[in-house]
């Protein structure tokens, strides 16, 4: 609504309670009017009527004897009584015997108008009816107090309604006040200030009515690990950061542009006119070095970083509508490429996310149809080579598309949620699996499980993985969990907690993929773990950078007593040096690449008469 729109509808309120209020009175004023009538009417009549019985009462004897100077005199008696206009007495064939006009009335007994009544008393004796005593009342004073009662009343009305203008007045202002406080709300995020949701929804659509005259950016912004942030600091300080937020990108953004908290840490910023992309550019980077400088949040610096992708209108789609979509791909390829950077659309991007939905709707369905298997990888002990263990690895073979990598569809599985119970699918596959090779007289080793993300927020988890070993009968030191360095160091305390639960069990737990996640030797002790995963990137460089890690990490992990796993191990100088360095398990290409269930069960019998790779 607009503020002329409020106005009006104020204005028009006014007159209509003026109105409403006249019209009250007014039927008020006649109701009372017309009671006071009947009330002051009803009393005249009573009065004449008790004044016409004294006549007749003492008229009686000049009736019966025809005496009509004493009737008059009888009659004369009226003179007192203001409101008689005339009388007569007559005998009972309806002969007059004397009449009476007051002094001033205009004429005797004639037509009895509006403006008067008349009373009668019969005159009798002896139970006998000799006659009648007419009066002729005149109403004249029941209009007179009419008169005096409508005039006081008009003068209230008129102080009552002359009071209740300013009352009115002031209502409407207050309307107008709780009009423009709703007005706020609805468009005005609470913690921030800033504009909201609604307000971006509702400037998106007149933007797209005017879109034929307009250029348009839109940012869409998100911050890296806020929920990280907001768990440390609670809900207080994560809102003073948001609030911080607000107000450094408020102070980036030009005069012409609009920025909005679209809820959680998402912001947008709404830019028009935008000519080009490099000068949408301009203001993205000035609104990504906001986060620059560390924000102060209850007595703590903060780093903080963002990401953000920009959609241009029409460069990007001749749709309008396409733009908050356009710029939100835009950001989860920042997000996707590192965070902390903006990214522009590309109409590649849509073709990627049309395929990742697409995915995610055959993932669904893979699971539901058994389109999804385990293929296992062998660990083995560096230096006598015999079998530790294997990872389960998850595998899905696409009716049309054939098999599609994990690094493809695990991440898609993660964004939609699917991953909960792909992964709850996973490990009650690997326990079946380990219990059927274990009836097939194959025991020792353990198979690992990789935990994903999600996994590590679901409560339930340590009780389905109860479950599940009590279902098939086995120790819970046969199932190892890995879990990545980043996925711990992205959800420490919820990730330790349930590692702990999990861990008292008597589940062994690894990091899986050591050295990216920027974990710290403090941070590691604080870790209820059995085994560290030496991540490929660094065995991939040895001989050469990776040695030197490879070594640093070995010598770490040994002192806090942890079994040492390295990953993706191709090349027997690889394994030369892993072996020398002290490195108690192997895995990879190497000593053997993933494989279904019964290659593994092959493997093993051929182990049981060849020594394995050395
Ligand atoms: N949450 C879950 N994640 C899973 C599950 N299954 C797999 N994954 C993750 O998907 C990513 C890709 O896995 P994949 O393609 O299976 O690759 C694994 C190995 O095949 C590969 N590998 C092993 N040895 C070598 C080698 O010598 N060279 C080489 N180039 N690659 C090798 O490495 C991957 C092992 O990954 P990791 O888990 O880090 O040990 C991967 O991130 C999987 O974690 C699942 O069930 N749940």
């Amino acid at each position: 609504m607009t503020r002329e729109d409020a106005d009006r509808l104020g204005r028009s309120f006014e007159r209509s309670s003026l109105l409403a209020s006249v019209l009250v009175l007014t039927m008020a004023g006649v109701v009372l009017a017309l009671l006071q009538y009947v009330g002051l009417r009803r009393e005249l009549v009573e009065d004449a009527g008790a004044q016409a019985r004294i006549v007749a009462l003492n008229s009686a004897a000049a009736v019966l004897f025809e005496d009509r100077v004493v009737a008059a005199e009888m009659l004369d008696a009226l003179s007192a009584a203001s409101t008689v206009r005339a009388a007569r007495i007559e005998d009972e064939t309806g002969t007059v015997l004397a009449t009476y006009v007051a002094v001033g009335a205009v004429d005797g007994m004639g037509d009895c108008g509006l403006d008067c009544t008349r009373v009668s008393a019969p005159i009798e004796h002896a139970g006998a009816p000799l006659g009648a005593v007419v009066l002729e009342v005149s109403l004249q004073r029941v209009f007179s107090r009419l008169l005096a009662f409508a005039g006081a009343f008009l003068v209230a009305a008129m102080v009552a309604l002359a009071l209740s203008l300013p009352l009115l007045r002031r209502m409407r202002l207050r309307m107008r006040l709780a009009e423009a406080r709703l007005d706020h709300l609805a468009h005005h995020d609470p913690v921030t200030g800033q504009l909201n949701r609604n307000a971006f929804n509702a400037t998106l659509h007149r933007a797209r009515d005017a879109r034929a005259q307009s250029r348009h950016a839109l940012l869409q912004l998100d911050m890296d690990r806020f929920k990280e942030i907001n768990d440390t600091l609670g809900h207080l300080g994560g809102d003073e950061l948001l609030r911080q937020v607000g107000t450094r990108l408020a102070s980036a953004i030009r005069a012409e542009d609009q920025l909005f908290r679209l809820g959680g840490d998402e912001f947008a910023v709404l830019m028009h006119p935008v000519a080009t992309a490099a000068e949408a550019d301009v203001v993205a980077q000035r609104v990504l070095a906001q986060f620059a400088a560390p924000f102060r949040i209850a007595g703590h610096e903060l780093y903080v970083t963002a990401s953000a992708g920009v959609s241009l209108y029409p460069q990007d789609s001749s749709e309008f509508h396409d733009l908050a979509g356009n710029a939100d791909a835009a950001m989860y390829e920042a997000k996707r490429h590192g965070r902390n950077r903006v990214a522009f659309f590309d109409p590649r991007l849509r073709e990627a996310m049309a395929e990742r939905l697409r995915l995610q709707t055959d993932l669904r369905r893979a699971l539901e149809q058994d389109e999804l298997a385990l293929h296992y990888q062998a660990q083995v002990d560096t230096r006598s080579g015999a079998l530790t263990g294997v990872e389960a690895l998850l595998r899905w073979d696409h009716p049309t598309l054939g098999p599609v990598s994990p690094a493809v569809f695990v991440p898609i599985a993660e964004e939609s949620g699917l991953i909960v119970p792909i992964g709850r699918w996973v490990l009650r596959e690997a326990c079946r699996q380990l219990a059927a090779w274990r009836g097939a007289g194959f025991s020792g080793v353990r198979v690992a499980v990789n935990l994903s993300v999600r996994q590590t927020r679901d409560e339930q988890l340590p009780d389905f993985i109860d479950a599940l070993l009590g279902e098939f009968g086995l120790a819970p030191a046969c199932l190892e969990l890995e879990i990545t360095e980043s996925v711990l160091m992205e959800e420490a305390d919820l990730a330790i907690g349930l590692l702990a639960r999990l861990r008292a069990r008597g589940l062994r737990l690894a990091i899986d993929d050591f050295g990216t996640g920027y974990s710290s030797m403090a941070y590691l002790q604080r870790l209820p773990i059995d085994a560290l995963k030496i991540d490929m990137t660094f065995v991939r460089d040895i001989p050469g950078d990776g040695e030197a890690i490879t070594t640093a990490i070995l010598a770490m992990a040994h002192g806090l007593g942890l079994c040492v796993v390295a990953e993706g191990v191709e090349t027997q100088a690889q394994h030369d040096f892993l072996r020398a360095a002290g490195c108690d398990q192997i895995q990879g290409y190497r000593i053997a690449r993933p494989v279904p269930p019964d290659d593994v069960l092959a493997r093993w019998h051929a182990d049981a008469t060849e020594a394995v790779p050395g």
